[in-house]
C-alpha cells in the first residue's frame, strides 16, 4: 500500500546517497564504471557477474532493491570481483584489492551508523510479504 511505497522510496534515497558518496571518493575511481571489456578482453571469462557503482545506481532507480541486504549482495560483487580478477602479489593488484576492501568496509560502516535497525526490519517485512 502507499505507506510501503513511502518506505521503499526512503530506502532508495538512502542507497542513492550512499552510492553517490562512494563515487565521489577518489580511492574508488576504478569501481565507478563497468570494467572496460575492450581494455580487459578476458574480464568476462574470469568474472561471471560484473558490478560497479554506476550499475548499482541504475538498479536503485529501477526499484531492484527492497532491502539493504539485496543491495549489499550486489555491492559485495564489486569487492569479490576485484579480489578474484586481481589476485597477484604485484603492487597494482595489491592496490586495487586494498581499495576494494576499503570500499566494502566504508559501505558497511555507513550502513551500520546511518540506517535505523527498525527501518531495515520494515523493509525485510515488505520483502517477505511480496
Ligand atoms: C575493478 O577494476 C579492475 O578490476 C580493473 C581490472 C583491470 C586490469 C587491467 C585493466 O583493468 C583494474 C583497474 C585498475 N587497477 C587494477 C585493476
Amino acid at each position: 500500500e502507499e505507506q510501503e511505497e513511502d518506505v521503499l522510496r526512503e530506502l532508495r534515497l538512502f542507497l542513492r546517497n550512499l552510492t553517490e558518496r562512494l563515487m565521489l571518493d577518489r580511492r574508488f575511481k576504478a569501481f565507478t564504471k563497468p570494467v572496460d571489456i575492450e581494455e580487459v578482453p578476458d574480464y568476462l571469462i574470469v568474472i561471471q557477474k560484473p558490478m560497479d557503482l554506476s550499475t548499482l545506481l541504475s538498479n536503485i532507480d529501477e526499484h531492484k532493491y527492497v532491502t539493504v541486504n539485496e543491495f549489499m549482495s550486489d555491492a559485495y560483487l564489486i569487492w569479490q570481483n576485484a579480489l578474484e580478477y586481481n589476485p597477484d602479489r604485484d603492487p597494482e593488484d595489491r592496490h586495487i584489492r586494498h581499495r576494494a576492501c576499503a570500499l566494502k568496509d566504508t559501505m558497511r560502516t555507513i550502513i551500520r551508523h546511518e540506517l535505523d535497525k527498525d527501518f531495515q526490519r520494515v523493509c525485510e517485512e515488505i520483502r517477505e510479504s511480496r
